[in-house]
């Protein structure tokens, strides 16, 4: 089992420092390596996925990814910028299939900004393509506008796009999917404005058929968004593009009661996968030891479920998130009056110690 280890900038060093700590209480026969990703790979190197770090990956059985990216980047050429590093190593291990489960554990249903009723036993898959639509289109840019409302004007463009194949992929994966679990599939699209997506909604109902077991409903996103704070538990598995994933994923995390709870696996067809939290490098609190590091954990539990197929090991670490919380430990994101505030360190230490307590007793 080898795991390339790629922290990267803000709390992404600190929260996969945890996740490797967690990895290592296991004492599975796992090797891993680290190397530089995004801002810190362009202070180093002067690119934030230098041709090394890229190998390491490629040649790994699986990535565990911290985050990327600081606002001190954002005059770069895009190229360079940090989030260049994910959205690459996404390209390039072919990761097209994103999983990002929203669970809220008991002990966090008054942590979430939603009523409890609403939230308490959530279990939402959403699935994202990764490597298509707005984020990857060519061409795009900026150019002098020759027709449109300001002939002459500057302007920029983007392109989203989405082949067959693409579609066809990703629905698969949502499907099965949806057969292990509770057997219904919303595709999430925008088919009533874009192109794009009504041949999203075509295809993934092409792909439907082959299901007749799972129920499809089709909703357009900004109605998804809504629903999603009216009634989450209405949801199974809804997959969607990019974008729409993107955002969603992000509104879904606050369900759990954190973006800091939210793991997430992005798998290629060899089942290799990149595991990382859902958010990002969170600079407002970099360097505090304030992070929570529980998505990065669970994100380290389903790389032992999807890539190294070691259902036991990873059902330990989500046991012992589950006794952390209900010892009532907290980190500041998740913490509410009559509940005990830790630090990054403290949340990862005491996760430590839940699985150590385990191999102990057997
Ligand atoms: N996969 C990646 O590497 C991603 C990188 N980014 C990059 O991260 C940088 C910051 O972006 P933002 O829009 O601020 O999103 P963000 O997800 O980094 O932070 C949003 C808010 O959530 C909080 N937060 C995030 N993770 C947390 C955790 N584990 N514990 C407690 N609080 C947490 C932050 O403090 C902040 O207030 C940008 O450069 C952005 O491009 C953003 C998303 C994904
Ligand atoms: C930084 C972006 C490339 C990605 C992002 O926001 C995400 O994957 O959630
Ligand atoms: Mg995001």
């Amino acid at each position: 089992m080898k795991i390339a280890v790629l922290p990267g900038d803000g709390i992404g060093t600190e929260i996969v420092a945890e996740a490797v700590r967690v990895l290592q209480a296991l004492e599975l026969p796992i090797e891993m390596e680290s190397a530089l990703v995004g801002g810190a790979a362009y202070e180093a190197h002067g690119h934030p996925l230098p041709e090394s770090t890229l190998k390491l990956a490629m040649d790994a059985d699986a990535v565990l990814f911290g985050a990327v990216g600081d606002w001190k980047y954002d005059k770069l050429d895009r190229p360079l910028r940090p989030e260049q590093a994910i959205l690459g190593l996404r390209k390039h291990l072919g990761l097209f299939a994103n999983f990002r489960p929203a669970i809220c554990y008991p002990e966090l249903v008054g942590a979430s900004s939603l009523k409890p009723e609403l939230i308490a036993g959530l279990d939402i898959l959403i699935i994202r393509e990764l490597t298509g639509d707005i984020y990857f289109g060519q061409p795009r840019g900026r150019r002098t506008a020759t027709d449109g409302h300001f002939p002459g004007a500057e302007e920029a463009f983007d392109t989203m796009r989405y082949s067959k194949p693409e579609i066809e992929r990703i629905a698969h994966v949502a499907f099965q999917a949806a057969r292990k679990r509770n057997k219904k599939v919303t595709s999430v699209d925008k088919a009533n404005v874009l192109e794009t997506f009504q041949f999203w909604k075509d295809v993934v109902t092409e792909v439907h058929a082959q299901y007749p077991d799972v129920e499809l409903e089709h909703m357009y996103v900004d109605n998804a968004a809504m629903q999603l704070v009216r009634a989450p538990k209405k949801f199974d598995v809804v997959v969607t593009g990019n974008m729409f994933g993107d955002i969603l994923s992000d509104e879904a995390s606050m369900l759990t009661g954190s973006i800091g709870m939210l793991p997430s696996a992005s798998l290629n067809t060899k089942n290799q996968g990149l595991y990382e939290p859902s958010h990002g490098s969170a600079p407002d609190i970099a360097g505090k030891n304030l992070a929570n590091p529980l998505a990065t954990i669970l994100s380290a539990a389903m790389m032992l479920r999807f890539t190294f197929n070691q259902t036991e090991a990873a059902d330990r670490i989500e046991r012992a998130v589950s006794s952390v919380l209900a010892s009532g430990l907290r980190t500041t994101d998740i913490w509410s009056e009559g509940t005990t505030k830790v630090s990054t360190r403290g949340m990862g230490d005491a996760v430590v110690a839940a699985i150590t307590k385990t191999i102990t007793k057997g």
